[in-house]
């Protein structure tokens, strides 16, 4: 076992938050291959599930290629070192598929929640701890929630036993003043560690990242390669050497970690990640970066443009599980 002082420890999201990118269609090789290379770069936490979160395999979100458990299991019998993470939605997920990825080999867990309903997570949470899981309240599309709301809502996660408390940004809307705001509202009023996810639709997923870490976050999230949701999240590789620069230690060998995402990532990307018209739209307009694929689907099928859809989803205030109204408003769009 390698023992390695961090000063800061980073999540790698892409076998989760990029389940969404690709359409839920990793298979068992890519998800071994890709586990095994970030466990020799030393990156501490690796996250692997469909990318709604534990049970997300369904026609409403997106149909995994293989089953999350099945996926789970193989990445926690191949690190050496490399803690495995899954993400559960109460709700989408269940107590019953937590259990089952902790007896798998999964150590921490993050649940999910909207940023203003914390309060459907702490049965969740207190089994979590139960099972002995490291526990992360994730608090998704902040951008949505004023400061105080956010605090209170974190305040909640950590009353409830979270070791953890993430600021999401889902949409990639926040600018670097507002994630500051909302980091340093919420090293002042929780004791726990807190955390920062970024996505990089509006380009500031990294300028994101360093303003919450200027602000006391200590758990930082980063998809390699950019393989995340929308245009990604804070890219990993890119993260770890601005880290060293600043005198940062992040644990992770460099020229490893840019050797997996150029020899191992880079191949399996459907296209490469960039910041497109309509992952721009989504951080623009304020809509999860997991609606991207789905209403690029409905754009096509009503004969409409993508960016119509997504800047009314935004105006809806629309949150994660109602992917539905992407149809719903992609039909009224096509009658105007
Ligand atoms: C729908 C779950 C979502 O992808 C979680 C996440 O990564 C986020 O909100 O950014
Ligand atoms: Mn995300």
């Amino acid at each position: 076992m390698i023992m390695t002082k961090r000063d800061l420890l980073i999540t790698e999201v892409a076998l989760r938050d990029g389940s969404h990118a690709v359409n839920h269609q990793f298979t068992l090789d890519q998800v071994v291959n890709v586990s095994k290379a970030l466990d020799e770069a030393n990156v501490p936490y690796i996250e692997v599930t469909h990318g709604d979160g534990l049970g997300g395999s369904s026609l409403q979100f997106g149909l995994s290629h293989t089953n999350d458990l099945e996926l789970i299991e193989a990445a926690a019998a191949t690190v050496k070192n490399a803690k495995i993470s899954v993400l559960l939605l109460p709700g989408v997920g269940t107590k019953e598929e937590l259990k089952q990825a902790a007896k798998l080999g999964a150590k921490m867990v993050r649940v999910a929640t909207h940023v203003t309903e914390a309060d459907v997570a702490p049965q969740h949470i207190a089994l979590a701890k139960e099972l002995g899981l490291e526990t992360v309240g994730f608090l998704m599309m902040s951008h949505m929630a004023p400061v105080d709301k956010l605090v209170e809502q974190a305040k909640l996660m950590e009353s409830y036993g979270a070791d953890v408390v993430y600021a999401v940004d889902s949409a990639g809307a926040l600018l670097p003043h507002e994630v500051k705001e909302r980091i340093r509202a919420m090293k002042e009023n929780l004791s726990v560690e807190i955390g920062f996810h970024a996505h990089n639709n509006l380009s500031l997923a990294m300028a994101n990242s360093l303003a919450a870490i200027e602000e006391g976050a200590t758990r930082i999230d980063g998809s390699i390669r950019c393989l995340g949701a929308g245009a990604g999240n804070t890219q990993t590789e890119v993260l770890v050497a601005v880290l060293d620069r600043l005198g940062i230690n992040s644990g992770i060998d460099l020229y490893k970690i840019m050797d997996v995402a150029e020899n191992i990532i880079a191949p399996i990307l459907p296209k490469p990640q960039e910041i497109t018209k309509d992952s721009l739209t989504l951080g623009y307009a304020g809509v999860y970066s997991s609606f991207l694929l789905h209403s690029q689907r409905a754009a096509e099928r009503f004969n409409i443009d993508s960016r119509d859809i997504l800047i009314e989803l935004g105006k809806h205030k629309v949150v994660g599980g109602q992917e539905d109204m992407i149809l719903d408003v992609a039909a009224e769009l096509a009658k105007k």
